[in-house]
């Protein structure tokens, strides 16, 4: 079965380009009797509350909830992290629904406004292991989330030493005089977490490791992940060519 990609606000379409450069179909999914269509989920970048709002709207998070609880692959970038985790810190007044599932704290907006957006190397060896290419991978964070707590399950996949120009007041404050390192990618069974986009990079290899990541929890099941063109090209073989996105 496809991937679906919630297309409810926010950078659904570049993780489309991005599976589609790997050969794989992304699904729109705005309902929720879509979700029974695909196997596997990636919940994009945007701004959670708003994306939090439609979906209420479209009453989307019973059945998000559900497709998480079966133990189905789901992936959450930036806003995508924040709908998965158990708790958010830094909500709007009023807070916002959550689908949960990720035991871990996320900070919605730890580095600050849109204009504290930010680009870094991140050091990636579990990624690299797995997917092969460089020890680094390179971040986009756009008034980016982080994980401040993870649980015991929750497997670290990359962090980031924050310079203290970084840091908003309040964790400027709360850390002082020390060097903050902050999550920015976790695993837990079958959730994926990035506080970045890597849908806005030509590197595919979060893109890979979701899709092989979802071919094992699906146990090698008839799907079109496992039989995609271009699944098994190393990160070197890769086609890097088509761009909406930072080289
Ligand atoms: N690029 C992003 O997805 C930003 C997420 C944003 N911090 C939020 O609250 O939703």
């Amino acid at each position: 079965m496809a991937v679906g990609v919630l297309a409810l606000q926010g950078s659904f379409n570049e993780h489309i380009a991005a599976l589609r450069r790997l050969g794989v179909k992304g699904v729109e999914i705005r309902k929720p009797e879509q979700l029974q269509g695909v196997s596997s989920l990636i919940i994009p970048g945007g701004e959670s509350t708003t994306m939090a709002k439609l979906a209420e709207f479209h009453n989307l998070f019973p059945a998000l909830r559900e497709f998480v609880k079966m133990g189905k692959p789901v992936w959450g970038t930036c806003a995508g992290l924040i709908f998965l985790a158990d708790k958010v810190t830094g909500q709007k007044a009023g807070g916002q629904d959550l689908i949960g599932g990720l035991d871990c704290t996320v900070h919605r907006n730890f580095f600050g406004s849109q204009i504290q957006s930010f680009e870094a190397d991140l050091s990636v060896p579990v990624l690299a292991s797995k997917e092969g290419g460089p020890d680094t991978f390179h971040g986009v964070f756009i008034r980016a989330p982080a994980v401040l707590e993870v649980g015991p399950e929750v497997e670290v996949l990359a962090d980031y030493p924050v310079p203290s120009d970084k840091l908003m007041d309040q964790a400027q404050e709360e850390n002082k005089g020390s060097e903050k390192k902050v999550i920015v990618a976790v695993r837990q069974g079958n959730l994926l977490g990035t506080a970045f986009h890597p849908e806005l990079t030509v590197d595919s290899r979060w893109h890979t490791y979701f899709l092989k990541m979802a071919s094992e929890i699906e146990g090698g099941a008839s799907n079109s992940i496992v039989a995609v063109e271009g699944g098994d090209l190393t990160f070197d073989q890769q086609p890097k060519n088509d761009l909406p996105i930072f080289q």
